[in-house]
């Protein structure tokens, strides 16, 4: 993270997350923008998932701005305002802060601005919010919102409002409508889906696979003994993925390698806390410490406890087999990779 300072104001801190290939433009908290970011087209919304609903609201945002030669920047809330106003609320989150700014900015962002989610931001005014955010701090040009997006205390700011008011504030508006005909796009869809291990339904309202995260932690160190190593990442506990096998994929590195995984709580051994485990096919490596994105492809089998551990590493071979099977089948053209 880098702090600059820009001429008479406040640092403006400007954090560039290290992503094997995507680097998305992320600046959090930042008092105003840089000269470039200036005078953009602004897409505010929480953004959960970056779905294909979320897309066309940037792709709505995002035509018109660069024929225009005016950048695109997406105004998102860190924590997610449910999770601040409902805290006894698990959410599980599609898309942590990253992830979030990295499908952004494959949807067409030029840049994501993240403001954290406090009382103050809570309790603010939605007339001031469009005057001190919109027009203060992001200098907007356009403002692009979702037909549902509500913004400020006591969620007055509707689209309707915004509509009215932008414009007393020298702002475009537009309001993108839903997408996804008679059932618009959800991000409570999505999770559904991956609650019931539907992954390629899942992946088709995303427009692209799952992604998992997380740094590689220190297990039972039995994988290896069973003859599949496993890199393992402990998911956010609000996160509802099936507990099952999966056929997967990784990033490793700059490599893309396939892998099968597990998530869950290892009933043939010890029953404990859920763990996303990934055997990498064809791979040998230290890989504690190392960040992995993985993406989901296909959902495999239920876990299982087998009436001995030989049994269990049979199967384990076969899932193997299964995934290489799944992973060499052509992508579902829906739900490509989005990895790279
Ligand atoms: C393809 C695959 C299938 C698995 N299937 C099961 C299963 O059915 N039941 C189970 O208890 N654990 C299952 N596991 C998890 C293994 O038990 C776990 O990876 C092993 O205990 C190694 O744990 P460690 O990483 O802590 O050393 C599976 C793991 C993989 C990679
Ligand atoms: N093909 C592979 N797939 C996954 N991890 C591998 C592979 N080859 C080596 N490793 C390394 O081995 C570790 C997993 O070994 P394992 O015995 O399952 O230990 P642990 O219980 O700590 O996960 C991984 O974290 C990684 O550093």
């Amino acid at each position: 993270m880098t702090a600059v300072a820009a001429p008479g104001h406040l640092p403006l801190v400007v954090a560039t997350v290290s992503l094997a290939r995507l680097s998305p433009r992320l600046l959090i908290d930042p008092k105003d923008l840089p000269t470039e970011l200036r005078d953009g087209h602004v897409v505010v919304g929480n953004f959960d998932g970056v779905h294909r609903g979320h897309q066309s609201v940037v792709r709505q945002a995002a035509e018109p701005a660069h024929a225009a030669g005016r950048p695109v920047v997406a105004l998102t809330f860190e924590p997610h305002p449910r999770t601040f106003f409902q805290p006894d609320q698990p959410l599980f989150r599609l898309t942590g802060r990253d992830e979030k700014a990295r499908q952004l900015a494959r949807a067409g962002v030029d840049a994501t601005v993240v403001l954290t989610f406090d009382r103050a931001l809570a309790t603010e005014e939605a007339e001031d919010f469009v005057a001190e955010v919109l027009v203060g701090r992001l200098a907007a040009h356009t403002v692009v919102v979702g037909w549902d997006f509500h913004f400020g205390r006591g969620r007055r700011g509707s689209p309707a409002f915004l509509a009215e008011a932008g414009p007393r504030h020298g702002l475009y508006v537009e309001v993108a409508p839903p997408y996804g005909g008679g059932t618009p796009v959800s991000s409570s869809a999505i999770r559904d889906h991956l609650a019931a291990g539907e992954i390629q339904a899942a992946g088709r309202l995303l427009g692209r696979r799952w992604i998992v995260e997380g740094e590689v932690v220190h297990g039972d160190k039995r994988g290896r003994d069973l003859g599949f190593p496993t890199a393992n990442i402990r998911l956010a506990p609000e996160t509802r993925l099936k507990h099952g096998i999966y056929a997967v994929r990784a990033l490793v590195g700059d490599r893309i390698v396939d892998g099968a995984a597990s998530y869950g709580r290892r009933p043939q051994f010890d029953d404990g806390a859920p763990l996303f485990e990934t055997y990498l096919m064809d791979f040998s490596g230290q890989l504690y410490g190392e960040r992995l994105r993985i993406e989901l492809a296909s959902f495999l089998r239920p876990e299982e406890r087998f009436e001995s551990v030989d049994a269990l590493i049979s199967q384990m071979a076969r899932d193997v087999d299964a995934a290489r099977a799944v992973l060499a089948a052509p992508e579902d053209p829906l739900a490509p990779s989005a990895l790279a």
